[in-house]
This record gives structure tokens, sequence and C-alpha cells, in this order.
């Protein structure tokens, strides 16, 4: 299946939604009025969208179709436009789908390091399995930082993981320090002119200020080993939770410094929406997107293609 295909099917939830109450509001050679509009508007909402881009798409179908006799191609080039315009018009750089390197702040020498967070089962783990099989496969060499130290089955699963991708991992026993796990890990990434360090941490909750704390101390060590580190701070946001993950991003962001987010979980969530108000509210990109739980279910997140394959209403493989 091809990056679209694959896209269009994680978000099957999402566009169900849009797509049978659309056809139920917008029937073709009527006239467009003001309750259909509004009735959009709530179809938007439930998607997670937030009012502010749901507001500005109902006003420009407005402006342009408002009175008029509704042709249904018409209107969906008005949506996927305007929703473009919101997703693209900050002047952020569209990565490139193929190139999971692309959305990366690499190193401007020796090993990048990435450390990723996020709240306990948000998919954290899976999501660096994928992450890290996806940059192998580009042709990178991987070591992953097992400093989830609390939990013995999350270093089992990386553990399987790495050996399923075919790389590097370093792993200590439990309840050791996860910054001395972190540490390890980019010791040998530099022994062995690794290109990646993917450090994964315990799963979290923003209000346990002492494990919040102990991410900084991850940050402190790891930049000490290699200028710049960490070049990325990837938090994982589950998509099922919608609106929630947005203020779980502000917090994790003061302490880790988010450079990104991976949206897991998109192909479970009929909230795909949540990725509109996580770039204009947060300033925090979505770098990545999880949508199934295969291990190449996983894609650069790219807004022009997220939209064409939320509005696309050809059938669904
Ligand atoms: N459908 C779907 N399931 C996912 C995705 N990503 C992860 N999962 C599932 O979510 C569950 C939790 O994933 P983990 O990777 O163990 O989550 P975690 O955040 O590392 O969990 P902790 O280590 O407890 O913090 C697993 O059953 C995964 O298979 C995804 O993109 N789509």
């Amino acid at each position: 299946m091809g990056w679209f295909d694959k896209l269009k099917t994680g978000l099957k939830k999402t566009k169900d939604i849009l797509n049978t109450d659309v056809r139920d509001v917008f029937k073709p050679g009527e006239i467009l009025d003001e309750e259909k509009l509004e009735r959009f508007f709530a179809d938007l909402i439930r998607t997670d969208m937030g009012v502010k881009a749901a507001t500005a798409i109902v006003d420009e179908l407005r402006t342009k179709h408002l009175g008029r006799t509704i042709v249904l191609d018409e209107l969906w080039e008005t949506i996927r436009g305007k929703l473009k315009d919101i997703l693209t018009g900050d002047g952020e750089t569209e990565w490139e789908i193929e190139n999971p390197m692309s959305p990366i702040n690499m190193a401007e020498e020796g090993p990048t390091v990435l450390l990723v967070t996020g709240v306990n089962g948000v998919g954290k783990t899976t999501s660096i399995a994928k992450l890290a099989n996806y940059m192998h496969q580009n042709g990178k060499k991987v070591v992953l930082a097992a400093a989830d130290t609390f939990r013995a089955a999350a270093v089992e699963q990386l553990t399987m993981w790495s050996q399923r991708i075919g790389c590097e991992i370093v792993t200590k026993e439990s309840g050791v320090d996860p910054a001395a796990v972190a540490h390890a890990a980019c010791q040998l990434a530099k022994e062995i002119n690794a290109d990646i360090v993917i450090i994964d941490t315990a799963g979290r909750l923003q209000t346990q200020t002492n494990l919040m704390d102990q991410l900084g101390k991850i940050v402190r060590v790891v930049e000490k080993q290699i200028p710049g580190a960490p070049h990325e701070s990837l938090l994982v946001l589950d998509a099922t939770t919608g609106q929630n993950g947005i203020s779980q991003a502000s917090n994790f962001s003061s302490y880790a410094n988010c450079t990104g987010i991976v949206l897991s979980k998109l192909d479970g969530s009929a909230k795909g929406g949540i990725v509109v108000p996580i770039r204009q509210e947060m300033g925090i990109p979505v770098k990545f997107v999880g949508l199934g739980e295969q291990i190449d279910d996983f894609q650069v997140f790219n807004p022009a293609l997220f939209v064409d394959a939320l509005f696309d209403r050809g059938d669904v493989a």
C-alpha cells in the first residue's frame, strides 16, 4: 500500500464522521444555507479540530457558496484549501514523507539524540520501535536506550523490537538511574559511529514532579556528552485522547522542551482533527503519526497529504 492509501486507511474513523455526515448535510442540488453550515460546523468540532479552525472553514464556505446550489466537489475543494492554509500557512517546511530524517534536527557532529517522552500507555515504546525501524530501513545506524528502568516489561518489549529491527540496544537492570542508561547509550553510539540514539523513558503523568525532574537530569547528562543533545525532544500523544493531549503537551514541554509531537493511534481515533489545534495552539509541530499496531504503520507527518487523505472521497482500501 502506498503512503497516501495507508494514511487514508489510518484516518478511516475520522473520515467516516466527515463523509457520512457531510453527505447528509450537503445534498447536491439543494441550496447552501446557514442551517447546513451550522450542522457542518458541529461535524468538524466532533473531529476535535477545534473551534478556531472549524470557524475559519465554515466562514470560507459562507463567503464562497452561501445561497448557491450545492456542488459537492466545489465545497470539498474550498474545505481542503482552507484547511491546508491553516496547517501550512505558518511557513513551516513541508517534510518529505519518504525520508524519516526530514523532520529531525540533525547533530552537526556525532550521533543525533532523540529523547522520547509521554504519559503511560500512549504508545511510546511502540512508536520508538517504529521510528527506529523507519530510520534503520533508510540506512541509519540506530542505538536504542531502554531508560524506562521502572518497568522490566518495557525493557523486554524494546529488546524484542531491537532484535526484530536489527539495531543496537543498551539496557541496565531495574531501578538503575535512567540517566545512566542514556549516558551509556550515547557512549556506545559514539564508539560505533551510530547516526541516531533514541531514548525511551518511563511513562509518567505531568503531575509527578519528581519523575518530570528526572527528564531534566537525562537532558543534562546527554548534553554534556554530545553537543546540542538531545537534538529532538519528541512527545508521544495518543490521538484517541483528543483535546486532552494539548494540556499534556504544554506540561511536558516545560520539563523536556518538546520540539515535536508523535501522534500515535490515529487509526483508532475519530478525533484525527486534533492535528490542527496541536499545530495551531501549541506551536509544536506534529512530526510523525502512528497509524496502526504494525511496525510500518508509521509516517512522517505531511500536512497537505493529511488534508487530502482526510477529505478524499475515494474508497478506503
Ligand atoms: N492502533 C494502534 N495502536 C497502537 C499504536 N501505537 C501503539 N499502539 C498500541 O498501544 C498500546 C500501548 O503501547 P506501548 O508502546 O506499550 O505504550 P507505552 O506508552 O510505551 O506504555 P508505557 O510503557 O506503559 O508507558 C499497545 O497495545 C500498542 O500496540 C498505533 O499507532 N495504533
